[in-house]
């Protein structure tokens, strides 16, 4: 099954033609989405993500359609954003990876034996007591991060991870996102070397998709755009 169907896929907002006309078929378990600021790329994982709705055409998600299945659609998919304060919603670290499992059906053994796992696994179980709200900016991220991995989900959307953190933090958060498990990722991101990690790609160009496939040719079709 592909991850991803878009098929003639056009967003407005406002006044704006944000997307026009995409269709793209994804199925490669990383996938880069790289373009110039403005471009559309954010709006593009935000529709897949199910935080946008289509103004035109149809997109297929993990089989769903965003608009019918919208809870299920929740359930299967996580999000990561450069800015990680919009994620954090409790008091404490474990308290805040926890919150990312109401709803699930798990025992409460079970719930504090995932977060216990999940805090260990993004190396913040010495943080678990501490208020969330005062960590660093890379534990924050760590933090959404092991928030987003707890709930086990098919797919993450992360939308400049890294964007905020330093040398050593952006490398862990890289790893964690393109090999810490058996999750597809979308990852929009300005960082070339990174998007280069992924195994396939997408060029957006001012709201159209005009490179999509083996990431090594769409990223070199972007280079080649950067020196017009
Ligand atoms: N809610 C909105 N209402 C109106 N216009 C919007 C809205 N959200 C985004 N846009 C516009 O859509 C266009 C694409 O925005 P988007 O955030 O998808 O781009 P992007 O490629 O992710 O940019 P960047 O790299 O700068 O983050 C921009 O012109 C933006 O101003």
């Amino acid at each position: 099954m592909s991850a991803v169907v878009f098929r003639e896929v056009g967003v407005r907002l406002g006044d704006t033609e944000v997307l026009r006309e995409v269709s793209l078929t994804l199925s490669a378990r990383t996938v880069a989405v790289v373009g110039d600021n403005g471009s559309g790329k954010s709006t593009l994982a935000r529709v897949v993500g199910g935080l946008v709705t289509a103004t035109s055409g149809s997109v297929e998600v993990l089989g769903l359609d965003p608009r019918r299945n919208a809870a299920d659609l929740r359930r299967r998919v996580a999000f990561v954003f450069s800015n990680p304060d919009t994620q954090i919603v409790m008091p404490t670290v474990a308290e805040d990876v926890a919150f990312s499992l109401r709803g699930h059906r798990l025992s409460r053994a079970a719930k504090a034996e995932r977060v216990a796992e999940a805090l260990r696994r993004f190396g913040i179980d010495t943080l678990a007591d501490r208020s969330s709200h005062d960590l660093s900016g890379g534990q924050k991220q760590l933090l959404a991060l092991c928030g987003a991995f707890v709930r086990e989900p098919e797919l993450v959307i992360a939308d400049e991870p890294t964007a905020y953190l330093d040398a050593r933090n952006a490398r862990r958060i890289a790893g964690h996102l393109l090999d810490g498990g058996d999750h597809r990722l979308l990852l929009v991101t300005h960082d070339l070397d990174l998007a280069a990690r992924c195994e396939a790609a997408v060029l957006v160009t001012d709201g159209r998709v005009t490179a999509v496939g083996e990431t090594a040719p769409v990223i070199a079709s972007y280079e080649e755009s950067l020196r017009c």
